[in-house]
C-alpha cells in the first residue's frame, strides 16, 4: 500500500509489550513501569496475529517483533509460529537486548524467526552495567554467538553512540565485524521518551563515527544486507561483516519510511514521533469486522506524516515513550 507521500508501506513493528528486564538510561525510568499495561490491558498473542493477518491484507511483508523486551513476553515463539503462517510475510524479525536469547534461541528460530539484531552499547561489562543499570553482559554475548551458531542471518549489534559513554568504543565495535560475520550499526541517539539521558552534547552524527572508523578500516563498496530499515552499510576491506549508520538525526530517513507499529496496548502509529494513533483495541472489543479493520489501518497509512520533528523537541508532542511504542 503506497501512502499519500507516495512511500510503500510494507513493514510492521509490533511492540508486544512495554516491559523490560533492563532499565537502559536512556530508555526507562528506574522503578520500571511494572503495572501500567497490565493483562487485561494488551492484546493476546492471537489478537496480535489476527491483526498482522489484517495488515498483511494491506500490503504488510515485513514483523518485526519489538518492545519493551519482547523476549520476556510469555510465549513469544507461538507469536512468531502464528505470524510464520501467514503467506504473505516473508520476513521475521526480532530486536532484543538479547539477555533471555541463548536459551530461546532454538525454539525461537524453529518457530520461524529469521533473524535477530541484539541492541549492545558497550562491550565492557562495567560500562554495560552502567547504561543498563545493573545488566550482565555475559548472556547478551552469548546470545550473540548462539545466533551466529544457529544460522539466524544476517546477525546485527545496534550500538547508539553517546559522546562521554561510548566514543571510546567505536573501533572496538568495529574490529567485531571484521573479525566476525556481524553487522554492526551505530545509530545516532534521539531525544525520544522521557528524555532521562539525553542532551544534545551527547549526540554524535553518523558522519564523525565514519571518519573514525576509516582511520583504521578503510570502508569499501556499499554492501547489500538483508534488512528493512534506514541504514546506510559499508564493508570493511577484508572483513567479515559489515558497519552500518543510522541517522535520524543528521540525515533523517523519513522519505523512505515503510512501516508502522502496532503497540501491546493494541493502537495503531504512523510514525514513531508522531502522536497520532487508531484504537485497534477498541475496534476490537467491539467485535469490528475484518473490512472496518482494513479501513483503520488504511487510515493510519494514510494519515502518516512526511517525516519527523525531533529537531523541534519530543516531550511537547509525545506522551508515549521509546518502549511503548516499539524503538
Ligand atoms: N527515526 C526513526 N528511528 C527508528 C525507527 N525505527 C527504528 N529506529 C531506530 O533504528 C534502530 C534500529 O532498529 P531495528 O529495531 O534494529 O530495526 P531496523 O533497523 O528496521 O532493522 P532491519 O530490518 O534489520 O534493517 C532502532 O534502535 C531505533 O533507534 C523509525 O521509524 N524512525
Ligand atoms: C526500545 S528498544 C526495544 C527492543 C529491545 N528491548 C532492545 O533494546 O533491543 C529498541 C532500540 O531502540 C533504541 N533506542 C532507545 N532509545 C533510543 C534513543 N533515544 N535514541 C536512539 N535509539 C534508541 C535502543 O537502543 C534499542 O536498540
Ligand atoms: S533499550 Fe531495550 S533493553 Fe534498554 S530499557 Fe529500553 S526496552 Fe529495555
Ligand atoms: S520518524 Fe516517522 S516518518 Fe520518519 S522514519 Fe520514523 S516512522 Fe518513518
Amino acid at each position: 500500500m503506497v501512502d499519500s507521500w507516495g512511500r510503500e508501506i510494507n513493514y510492521m513493528r509490533i511492540s508486544v509489550t512495554d516491559r523490560c528486564n533492563l532499565r537502559c538510561l536512556y530508555c526507562m525510568p528506574e522503578e520500571g513501569i511494572e503495572g501500567k499495561l497490565n493483562h487485561q490491558g494488551i492484546l493476546s498473542l492471537e489478537e496480535l496475529a489476527y491483526l498482522t493477518r489484517i495488515a498483511a491484507r494491506v500490503g504488510i511483508k515485513k514483523v518485526r517483533l519489538t518492545g519493551g523486551e519482547p523476549l520476556v513476553r510469555r510465549n513469544i515463539e507461538k507469536l512468531i509460529e502464528y505470524i510464520a503462517e501467514i503467506p504473505e510475510i516473508d520476513d521475521i524479525a526480532l530486536t532484543t537486548n538479547g539477555i533471555k536469547f541463548k536459551p530461546m534461541a532454538d525454539r525461537l528460530k524453529k518457530a520461524g524467526l529469521k533473524r535477530v539484531n541484539f541492541s549492545l552499547d558497550s562491550l565492557q561489562p562495567e560500562k554495560f552495567r552502567y547504561i543498563t543499570r545493573g545488566g550482565d553482559i555475559r548472556p547478551v554475548k552469548e546470545g550473540i554467538w548462539e545466533a551466529l551458531e544457529l544460522g539466524l542471518n544476517p546477525v546485527k549489534i545496534n550500538t547508539v553512540v553517546i559522546k562521554g559513554f561510548n566514543d571510546d568504543e567505536i573501533i572496538d565495535f568495529a574490529s567485531l565485524a571484521y573479525d566476525y560475520p556481524l553487522h554492526i550499526r551505530f545509530i545516532e541517539f534521539m531525544p525520544v521518551g522521557d528524555l532521562l539521558f539525553w542532551h544534545e552534547d551527547k549526540l554524535i552524527k553518523s558522519r564523525e563515527i565514519k571518519e573514525k572508523i576509516e582511520k583504521k578500516f578503510p570502508l569499501t563498496v556499499p554492501d547489500k544486507i538483508t534488512g528493512n530499515g534506514p541504514a546506510k552499510y559499508f564493508k570493511i576491506e577484508g572483513g567479515q561483516g559489515s558497519i552500518g549508520f543510522i541517522s535520524p538525526m543528521s540525515n533523517h530517513f523519513c522519505a523512505a519510511c515503510n512501516r508502522i507499529r502496532l503497540t501491546a496496548d493494541g493502537k495503531l502509529r504512523g510514525c514513531l514521533y508522531s502522536k497520532e494513533e487508531v484504537d485497534l483495541w477498541e475496534a476490537l472489543k467491539k467485535g469490528a469486522s475484518d473490512e472496518e479493520l482494513i479501513l483503520l489501518f488504511l487510515e493510519t497509512i494514510n494519515n502518516k506524516p512526511v517525516r519527523h520533528r525531533m529537531d523541534a523537541g519530543w516531550g511537547r508532542e509525545n506522551e508515549r515513550k521509546m518502549y511503548q511504542i516499539g524503538g
